[in-house]
């Protein structure tokens, strides 16, 4: 973890109305790194990640990307700092009635003034380094749901970005895309020269690319360490997340006003289950 940070949180609290969602953040995401952010749904994860976008503020504390305080930042510097950002969630959120090229373009076109031969030749590099460069004329309609994940990939990469966020990256897909999607964050990471941030529940597939770890509950890191540190933690909620337990200290059940018993108006025999 020697890298300089490119992306820092410090002390970090964001609620929701009257509820805290996230109670003293403290992250360090080191240039060029993978760094996976795990824990239980509704844990704030998705949330930890619109704010390292600037999408949110917190409460208090600070939140800094490549040296810039995003809460001092002016909107130009916010719109700059942006356009350096990627983002890959679990809907591949292709826009359906264009093409594969199209799609991978649409970034491009939106922010450059560039000819058709140059943004041809960068879309079709970012097509081929997804291993989809045949497929540029088709429609996402056509798409398997992995392919559709590595053209939003693609689209993701195509404006060079410095900073990669990836939201679930590897939901609904099939045990062989979920490989390929994986290598490819590592491979385009690296090969971009970017920093990464994945949010996923899937620790083997995660775990086998990330350099680094953080595990969230209670609005905490509970954890952090490098993957195999994390794998050995001593801690029970890192490691009911990690085996994935149904329950521990995470509980199974959403807690209730009133008790089983009484809710059914007395009928129930305690020990009674389905
Ligand atoms: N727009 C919103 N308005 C109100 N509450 C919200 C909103 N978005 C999220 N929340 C709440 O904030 C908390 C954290 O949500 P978040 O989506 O960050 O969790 P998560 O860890 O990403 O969950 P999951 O793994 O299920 O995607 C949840 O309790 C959620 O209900």
């Amino acid at each position: 973890m020697a890298a300089e940070a490119l992306v820092e949180l410090e002390n970090v609290h964001f609620a929701r109305g009257p509820r805290m969602v996230l109670a003293g953040i403290d992250m360090r995401v080191p240039q060029g790194a993978i760094v996976s952010l795990m824990g239980a749904s509704g844990g704030g994860k998705t949330t930890l990640l619109n704010l390292m976008a600037g999408t949110l503020m917190p409460r208090s504390g600070r939140v800094r990307v490549a040296r810039e305080d995003l809460r001092t930042l002016s909107f130009d510097g916010m719109y700059r700092l942006r356009r350096r950002m990627g983002m890959l969630f679990q809907h591949s959120a292709l826009f359906t009635d264009s093409s594969v090229f199209e799609n991978v373009a649409f970034p491009l076109r939106r922010h450059f003034r560039w000819g058709e031969d140059i943004l041809r030749k960068l879309v079709l590099m970012k097509l081929e380094a997804v291993g989809l460069r045949g497929a540029a004329g088709l429609m996402p309609a056509e798409l398997s749901g992995g392919m559709g994940r590595r053209v939003a990939l693609a689209r993701a990469m195509v404006m060079d970005p410095m900073l990669i966020f990836y939201d679930e990256p590897f939901t609904g897909l099939d045990p062989i895309s979920v490989g390929i999607i994986a290598t490819l964050i590592r491979r385009l990471n690296d090969a971009l020269g970017a920093t990464s941030i994945v949010v996923s529940h899937d620790v083997r597939e995660t775990f086998s690319i990330a350099d680094y770890g953080y595990i969230l509950a209670g609005g905490r890191i509970i954890a952090e360490g490098t993957p195999e540190a994390l794998q050995a933690s001593d801690s029970d909620l890192a490691r009911q997340f990690l085996g994935g337990q149904p329950d521990g200290p995470v509980p199974f059940h959403y807690p209730a006003h009133e008790d089983y018993a009484t809710a059914l108006g007395g009928s129930v025999v305690a020990g009674e289950g389905i």
